[in-house]
């Protein structure tokens, strides 16, 4: 449509741009890729020269870049944004948002999320019938989401087998009145059985402090997690191992890679092939400097500024997590004043241009400053 003849892929993350060649991206290469999970690109985290990505950028003659990823990788593709601008490099600079953990801000959902919530069913369906099946059987899932709970929250939601849902956002205790375990001894009493759905970056501080934990970070900067399924089911186990006359069983299962890793279903499909189409109108309009994506159902061109200045995460004071606190029963751990403290700020809804390559730094409607190029608000 565009008589593009050249589309070449970089290998291995940002730090691809400089440490390896290009491939060529033909027809017939990426033909079956949607029928695959993981990325026939490779991927990695850190690597983040932003100078010597833009080097190669200029001296490969690449004139459009599409950047895919999460959170983090949008913040680079942004960065990437500025030292090209800042170059006046005729190239622009394109955010895919893929990511299972749905962290990114703004949009209305990213690639990945919906295929992950569906898989994650498996995993619940498997933790319910290993729980029906024993005495006192507990089935533990956990779940992506380092600091997002939107996979357990769905899947929770979806699945309707879930006893308890645990996410970052939430902060939760064991012992006590109102605690997890007396919620748990209590729904095995009421019912025999139950599943507990547990996000990875749930109950961090309290896994931290029982085991005097230094942080350690990822190549991405990132704090690298402790895990969460194994402490929580050493945890229960230790508690009922104390009681008399009360034997569990407990099975804990950690689908968390398998769940990344399957290939996307038919409307994360459906959602890619309209995320591509966004992206590449609105490169060819002249447009950069932004991540692609539904916004309320409308699909829009977001400056990264936007995207990248804070994550997306489950608001607890909202519907959704009311639902599953509904849908659960569970307790929510928190008090009235707990609950007035953590009501978040509204944002505040500016309307921002979106940067148009060959403009200068603010955009005005309507500037003949823009030659040949579009304007989005
Ligand atoms: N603030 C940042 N500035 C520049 N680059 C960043 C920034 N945050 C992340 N990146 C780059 O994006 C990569 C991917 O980020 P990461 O958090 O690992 O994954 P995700 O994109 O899934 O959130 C990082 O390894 C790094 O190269
Ligand atoms: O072990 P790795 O490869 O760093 O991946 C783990 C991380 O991947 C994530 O699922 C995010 O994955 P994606 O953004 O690639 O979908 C986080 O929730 C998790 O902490």
């Amino acid at each position: 449509m565009y008589g593009v003849t050249s589309v070449v892929g970089i290998e291995g993350g940002y730090k691809g741009f400089y440490s390896r060649n290009t491939v060529p991206l033909t027809p017939k290469l990426v033909n079956d890729i949607h029928k695959r999970g993981g990325t026939i690109l490779g991927t990695s985290r850190g690597g983040h020269d932003t100078s010597k990505i833009v080097d190669s950028i200029k001296d490969r003659g690449i004139n459009q870049v599409y950047i895919i990823g999460g959170d983090g990788t949008q913040k680079g593709a942004s960065v990437i944004y500025e030292e090209v601008r800042k170059r006046g490099l005729k190239c622009s600079v394109v955010g895919v948002p893929k990511t299972i953990d749905n962290d990114i801000a703004v949009i209305d959902k990213s690639f990945g999320f919906d295929t992950a919530v569906e898989e994650a069913q498996r995993a619940i369906d498997a933790a319910h019938v290993e729980a029906e099946s024993a005495e006192n059987g507990i089935g533990l899932v956990k779940l992506m989401g380092r600091n997002s709970g939107f996979i357990a929250m769905y899947a929770t939601l979806a699945s309707r087998d879930v006893d308890c849902c645990l996410i970052p956002e939430s902060p939760f205790y064991l012992e006590g009145k109102g605690g997890l375990l007396e919620f748990i001894e209590k729904r095995l009493k009421d019912n025999g059985h139950m599943v507990i759905v547990v996000a990875e970056g749930a109950g961090q501080d309290l896994i931290a402090k029982s085991m005097s934990f230094v942080d350690t970070l990822d190549a991405s900067g990132n704090k690298l997690l402790l895990d969460v399924g194994l402490w929580l089911s050493q945890k229960i186990k230790d508690h009922f191992k104390k009681k008399r006359n009360f034997p569990i069983t407990l099975k804990y299962i950690d689908p968390t890679y398998m769940i990344r890793a399957v290939r996307s279903n038919a409307s994360d499909n459906v959602y890619c092939t309209l995320l591509a189409h966004s992206a590449l109108h609105g490169a060819m309009a002249g447009y950069t400097g932004f991540t692609v994506a539904p916004v309320n159902g409308r699909h829009a061109y977001i400056p990264f500024y936007r995207i990248t200045e804070k994550q997306n995460k489950v608001v607890i004071t909202d519907r959704m997590w009311a639902r599953v606190l509904c849908s659960t029963n569970q307790p929510c751990f928190l008090s009235h004043e707990d609950v007035e403290n953590m009501k978040h700020d509204d944002d505040e809804h500016h309307l921002h241009n979106t940067q148009l390559l060959g403009c200068d730094s603010s955009p005005v409607k309507g500037s003949s400053k823009c030659n040949g190029s579009r304007e989005a608000v």
